[in-house]
């Protein structure tokens, strides 16, 4: 997955400029930033949904295009309407079949791999259940099952721990970081949070206000950087093994409603 020189405006408004960036299979890449920075929109390019004001988004060498095969998507979370008539099961097989409709050839092999992708993501007990009656989390780790069904070369995930609990956290990263790892696949995770995926991350894209960033952790989480793109002096503070940033401009606080110390934690 390459950009060069990739240019996203929107009127005046400039949510990055002159991004040069590859992302090789097996890397776990994080995109991290304020409210409102253009993380979302930086997937939508690379899924082919947002046209790059300047500049090229190439896959595998060519143009990226929408509905490939060759990526997987974890959407920001949207509840399903209660009366929405998939069960858990049939959601992660439109994962596992649904460019292949009305061909099906090996059912009882499509449905073991739904009951893997399950497995992996702990929805097993729920496999039955109308995912409209099922918690905002429990939809979730369905929605990562499902982006995980087709092996994806990429996979894109939009903030995919929102709503998830401590356990599910950690299991759905995990599961990730598998997918990155053995299959070689390139992740591409936006995230408020960097503390959950820490130990799995590779190179972080951080945006601010027009500006960004890239490099390992160790390289962009740093004091100096961040008071750089912000424009204004923010401290990061190291405390058992988490990130704390300390003193993030008002404007960019953080304001999901699952962020623990919602005025300054980005990790
Ligand atoms: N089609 C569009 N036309 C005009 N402005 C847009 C369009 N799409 C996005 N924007 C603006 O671009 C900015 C970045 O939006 P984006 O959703 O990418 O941010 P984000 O970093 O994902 O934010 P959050 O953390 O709140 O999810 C926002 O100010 C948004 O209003």
């Amino acid at each position: 997955m390459s950009l060069r020189g990739a240019t996203l405006s929107f009127g005046q408004r400039t949510l990055w400029e002159g991004l040069d960036l590859d992302i090789n299979p097996g890397e776990f890449f994080a995109v991290l930033g304020p409210n409102g920075s253009g993380k979302t929109t930086f997937l939508k390019v690379l899924l082919g949904l947002v046209e790059l004001s300047a500049g090229t988004a190439e896959l595998g060498g060519r143009p990226v295009e929408r509905g490939s095969r060759r990526i997987g998507y974890v959407p920001q979370q949207k509840s399903f309407d209660p009366d929405t008539p998939l069960r858990a099961r049939d959601l992660v097989g439109l994962g596992v079949d649904g460019h292949r409709w009305g061909i099906r050839t090996g059912v009882a092999k499509t449905s073991r791999r739904i009951d893997e992708l399950l497995g992996f993501v702990g929805a097993t007990d729920y496999a039955n259940v109308p995912v409209g009656q099922l918690s905002g989390g429990e939809q979730q780790r369905l929605r990562v099952a499902q982006a995980l069904a087709a092996d994806p070369a990429v996979l894109l995930c939009d903030e995919p721990l929102l709503s998830l609990d401590l356990q599910h956290q950690q299991a759905v990263s995990a599961l990730i970081n598998r997918q990155c790892h053995e299959r070689d696949s390139a992740v591409v995770f936006v995230t408020h949070e960097i503390n959950p995926i820490m130990d799995y991350v590779d190179r972080v894209l951080y945006l601010a206000d027009g500006r960004f960033r890239v490099g390992t952790p160790a390289e962009v989480m740093t004091t100096e950087v961040l008071s750089e793109l912000y424009c204004s002096h923010v401290e990061v503070i190291q405390a058992n093994g988490r990130l704390i940033v300390v003193g993030l401009p008002e404007a960019a606080t953080h304001h999901h409603e699952d962020s623990h110390a919602v005025a300054g934690e980005v990790g």
